[in-house]
């Protein structure tokens, strides 16, 4: 047998003996859009069950999950704020940004220092103060793509994605991992975290305000020049913020660059529909944090000038 056969055997003994003697969670979940629903797809396959959490009760939800190779059916109970039992265990908030504190209106009073709250946004701080203290926070960052409308999820890459934030991954971990593809533990998300932030700091407002596609920054020199600058300040600050950071963040943000040229980015998709975008949780979060240390990134204050000034 193979190492990586006898790793998978092990795993799943693991898995097995664990869901023998504590309860699989049931998750609550809080935006079941793109990601909301493909969280909920992995989470199904490895036995946990998933409900979403709506202000007005309705039939389950009937969605399609279109993968590179086949199209799968996921039926998602709902409930309303009223029916939720007093106390949550598990929450998932895949809502856009600008909507979390919406989203955590409906389950207000439900959470306790007991609670895992797992985070699938982007951008940093969402949730930031708006947790009851003592809650589990754990955040999931990905550099898969989904995308379409609910009900119909169209899985456009599945790459990588981390879930991290407490020392140890919880129970249910390894469980999980051996359904969803290239997951991973991350006890230290800050960096994995801050990585995705510079490149969703840099490539989503740029393309948002030139109203580009991704790789449309690489062909112009000027633009290319703008990007060095967004890097530049991103890194002169998390440097300060943690010594560990390894900077060189444009040398990262090519590469994004390079692997999603056809992509319109999601900042852009909402500029152009006129929905309020996530800048705030992304730049936004960026100049709080160089507030706090006396710093200025003129390149990040501009461009959340550019896109949240109305026309
Ligand atoms: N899609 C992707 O490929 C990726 C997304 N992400 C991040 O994941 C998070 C979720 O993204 P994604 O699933 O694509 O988002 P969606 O556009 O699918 O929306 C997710 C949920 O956000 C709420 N929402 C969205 N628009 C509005 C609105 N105009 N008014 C009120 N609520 C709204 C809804 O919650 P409800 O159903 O409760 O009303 C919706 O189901 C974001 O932070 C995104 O940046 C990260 C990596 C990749
Ligand atoms: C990585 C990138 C920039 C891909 O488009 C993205 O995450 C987004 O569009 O929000």
């Amino acid at each position: 047998m193979l190492d990586t056969e006898k790793n998978l055997l092990f795993l799943h003994y693991r898995a097995y003996y664990f869901s023998m003697t504590e309860p699989l969670p049931h998750w609550y979940l809080l935006g079941a859009g793109n990601m909301g629903t493909l969280a909920a797809w992995y989470l199904t396959r490895a036995g946990h069950t998933v409900s979403v959490v709506t202000n007005s009760p309705r039939l389950p939800l009937q969605k399609q999950l279109i993968f590179a190779n086949q199209r799968m059916s996921l039926t998602l109970p709902c409930v309303s704020p009223a029916e939720l039992p007093p106390a949550i265990k598990h929450v998932l908030v895949a809502s856009k940004t600008p909507y979390t504190d919406s989203a955590l209106q409906r389950v207000k009073g439900h959470l306790n220092n007991e609670t895992q709250v797992l985070r699938f946004q982007n951008g940093v701080g969402a949730l930031d103060g708006r947790l009851p203290s003592g809650s589990v926070m754990l955040e999931a960052i990905t550099t898969s793509a989904v995308k379409g409308q609910s009900p119909q999820h169209t899985i456009v890459a599945e790459n990588v994605t981390w879930i991290g934030g407490t020392a140890q991954p919880p129970e249910w971990f390894e469980g999980l991992q051996i359904h969803w593809p290239n997951l991973h533990w991350e006890a230290d998300i800050r960096l994995v975290q801050w990585r995705k932030l510079v490149a969703n700091a840099v490539i989503n407002p740029l393309t948002a305000f030139y109203d580009i596609p991704n790789g449309a920054l690489m062909n112009d020199p000027a633009l290319l020049d703008q990007a060095r600058t967004l890097c530049s300040e991103a890194d002169a600050l998390l440097a300060i913020l943690d010594s560990q950071w390894p900077g060189d963040s444009f040398t990262a943000v090519l590469e994004v660059i390079r692997d999603t040229a056809d992509n319109t980015s999601s900042m852009r998709a909402d500029y152009q529909r006129g929905a309020t975008t996530e800048i705030e949780a992304i730049n936004g979060w960026l100049l709080c944090q160089a507030k706090n240390q006396g710093m200025d990134l003129p390149s990040h204050r501009r461009l959340v000038e550019a896109l949240t000034s109305t026309p």
